[in-house]
Order: C-alpha cells, then structure tokens, then sequence
C-alpha cells in the first residue's frame, strides 16, 4: 500500500445521504454532527474534506494521535517509601497533581462530602483495575482486587463501564451483584428489580450470566451487522501485520497496535482508514495502543453513566454522590458529566501528566485497589458506629 500515493480516496467525504429512519434508531441518538463540526472528547476530529481532496493517515493527525495513546513505561526512584522526582517528568508530574490532587491523599475531602450520602461507583477495566499488558487476552484483575471490589459492593452500587465486549468484562471481573455495561456504554445490562425507573420501551428482555431475568439497554443495535462486516474487513486486512489484532466488542471493533512495529503503524491506520470508507455512519476513536471502530451515535460511557443513574433513581439527587475512576480518553466523557451537572467526582488513573476533566488522579491500579480499600475500610467503621450508637440508645 502506498501511504505517499496521492491516489487514496477521501476518507470522510460529505456523507452521501442516508436513510437514517432505516436504522430504527431515535433521533436522538444520531450523530453529533453531520455537518462538519469536530466531533468531541476522545474522538478524533476529522475536518470534513471537499469531495476530491485526498487524505492519508499522516495528514488527518491519526499518526500522531496513535503515537501519544500510552505513557511510556518510568521507573519511579524511592527514597525510604517518599517518591522523589528523578527527572524533568517527575517534576511535571507532581506539578500536575496540584491541579488533579491524588485520591488517595485527598480521601479524608472526598469522604467528607460524601457523608450522610450515598455513594454510587463507576469503574472502568482495562488500566484501572487491571494493569496494562501486551496481550488484551491476559489483561486479568489480581484475586486482591476482585475482592476488594466484592467487598465495596457490599456497601454501594458498583457499575463496571468498559470498551470490551459485555460478555467478555463479566468474565474478566467475574462478580456477580454488579452493573456491567461493555461496549463503551452501548451494552447495558441491569436486573429486572431494578428496573422502575427505567423505559422499559428502551429496554429488551434477557437473562443474565446466572440466568436471572435482566434488561438489556442497546443504544446501538441496529449497527450490529455493519460493525461485525468492518471486523471482519479489518481481521482480513491486518492479518499480515505483524502483532496486530483485531478485537470484536459486539458494538465496537477494536484494532490492537502495542505489539507492531512503530514502522507499520502507519500501514495499520490505513486499514482502518480504509473499512471506514464505505460506513459513514461509523467513527473512529483512541485508546491506548487501540483504535476504535464505533457508531457514530451520541452515546458513550457519560451517557452511560447517566442513564444507569436514571435508571436506579439516583440522578440529580443531592443525597447521592457518584465516582467514577478511569485511565483512558473514552473515560473523559464520564468525568465530563461530573462537570456538567451531574455532581460526582472524576478520578484519572495515570501515571503522567494528562490533559483530563477529572478533578482527581491515581498513579495504576495499585493506588485504585488502596482507595478502594480505604472505602472499604470506611464504610465497614461507619456501619459499626451506627450499630453501636444503635445499641446505645436500646440500652438507655
Ligand atoms: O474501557 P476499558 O475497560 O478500559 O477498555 C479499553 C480497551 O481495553 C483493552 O485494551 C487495552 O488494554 C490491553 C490489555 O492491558 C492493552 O494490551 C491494550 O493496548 C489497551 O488498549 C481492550 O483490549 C480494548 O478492546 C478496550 O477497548
């Protein structure tokens, strides 16, 4: 394939006209934007071209997005337990936490708003609560963090929002008496009992991993045929790429480039620029070392996040305090509804300075299971407390 030829076709021309009423999909689901406008947070910007003009990976900024889509790996200096900085980007790094405090030394603040409230916890996988690996088939969470995990869902809702599939992230956490919603926030699935709030009319009958009656939300359905065609256009055209892989997430098909050659990358954008051709209606997002094939539907894990609210009674409620903890740009649009309205608090994982929205940050998924342990902690002492004051005034 040749990147430099000034033969490749228009990526993203003016969309031909479609029959968007064929795709049963509510109106307001549609995409951002049809006429142009950039598209927002963790989605790329793909300027709209005037039909002839030619565009390549190198020229629409897909290569450079691709080459800032994970930190590099920084051995961090300890000195008796206290981080020091070792360099410039220590430095920049702590700089950066006055502005995004560490969670964990912010606790007691963020404990304190959230007294007398009920908290609600939003938690992504991949790089939250398992570390970052080359192969997405062995990202898997440690047994410590499942139970820490299990412990917390003792005391608050816990909602697992993923870019995997559904299927495949309850596999990986395997809990039951969570949320799951896979597929970047396009796979909802709820139990039955919980569903008062939600419109049914939204929502199809299915069974849960246990065989328990439970709601599917599918935002997306009718793309289902279009995406499984592009994974299979993509698995076809990757194939000789060395390292590359290809994941189907049900609603999203994710092209993996950790392990192939920085060289080839711009071979492995040009297949994904290349299947999006013939689908305007679908999008192209970043991950880390991923890129994302999805449909271009105003929806994404802040919907998500949103509509699991509504969906539980917890919305807009000022006795209700939602968290969400998440490591990578799709998580920008959960942390941006803790912005705009909705009152919660954004953690970012990361451990290099990151342009995010969150208001708070955590290192890895080793300072994520310490927060969520210090919860723990605090929920087991406040429970305590109650039957103990409980006790005292049975007594008096
Ligand atoms: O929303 P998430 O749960 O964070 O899922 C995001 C993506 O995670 C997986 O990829 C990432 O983790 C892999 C394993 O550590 C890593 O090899 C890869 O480079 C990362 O991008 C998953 O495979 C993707 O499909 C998800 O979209």
């Amino acid at each position: 394939m040749d990147l430099n030829s000034t033969n490749v076709s228009p990526v993203l021309t003016e969309p031909a006209p479609i029959n968007k009423s064929r795709l049963g999909i509510h109106s307001s689901l549609l995409p951002y934007s049809q006429s142009g406008a950039p598209f927002t947070s963790g989605i790329l910007s793909i300027p709209r071209k005037k039909p002839g003009k030619l565009d390549d990976v190198r020229s629409n900024g897909w290569l450079d997005a691709m080459k800032s889509s994970s930190p590099p790996r920084k051995k961090i200096l300890k000195d008796f337990n206290v981080e020091v900085a070792s360099d410039d980007s220590d430095v920049e790094y702590y700089s950066w936490m006055l502005e995004h405090p560490s969670a964990l030394n912010s606790f007691q603040q963020i404990i304190n708003h959230a007294r007398n409230k009920k908290i609600v916890m939003f938690l992504d996988y991949d790089g939250t609560l398992s570390p970052i690996v080359d192969d997405p088939d062995r990202a898997f969470m440690s047994d410590e963090m499942r139970s820490t995990v299990r412990n917390l869902a003792k005391y608050i809702p816990i909602a697992i929002i993923s870019g995997r599939s559904l299927d495949k992230v309850y596999e990986l956490v395997g809990l039951t008496d969570l949320y799951y919603a896979g597929s970047h926030g396009m796979d909802i699935m709820f139990p039955v009992r919980d569903t008062a709030f939600a419109d049914p009319s939204n929502c199809i009958k299915s069974t849960d991993q246990q065989g328990k009656e439970a709601n599917l939300f599918q935002p997306a359905r009718e793309f289902l045929p279009m995406i499984n065609e592009v994974f299979r256009t993509l698995v076809e055209s990757t194939k000789d790429i060395k390292g590359a892989k290809v994941e189907n997430h049900k609603f999203c098909a994710s092209v993996h480039y950790r392990n192939v050659d920085e060289k080839n990358w711009p071979t492995i954008a040009q297949c994904v620029l290349e299947a999006l051709k013939g689908y305007p209606l679908l999008q192209l997002t970043h991950g880390r070392k991923v890129l994302e094939v999805r449909p271009m539907i105003k929806w994404n894990k802040g919907k998500a996040v949103e509509f699991l609210l509504e969906s539980l009674d917890l919305n807009n409620r000022a006795d209700v305090l939602p968290i969400y903890i998440g490591d990578d740009r799709t998580d920008e649009d959960a942390f941006e509804v803790f912005r705009e309205g909705i009152l919660g608090h954004g953690i970012l994982v990361s451990s290099i300075p990151k342009e995010t929205k969150a208001k708070f940050s955590l290192r890895d998924p080793s300072e994520v299971q310490r927060f969520l342990k210090s919860l723990v902690r605090w929920k087991e002492n406040d429970e305590l407390l109650k039957s103990i004051n409980k006790r005292s005034l049975e007594f008096q």
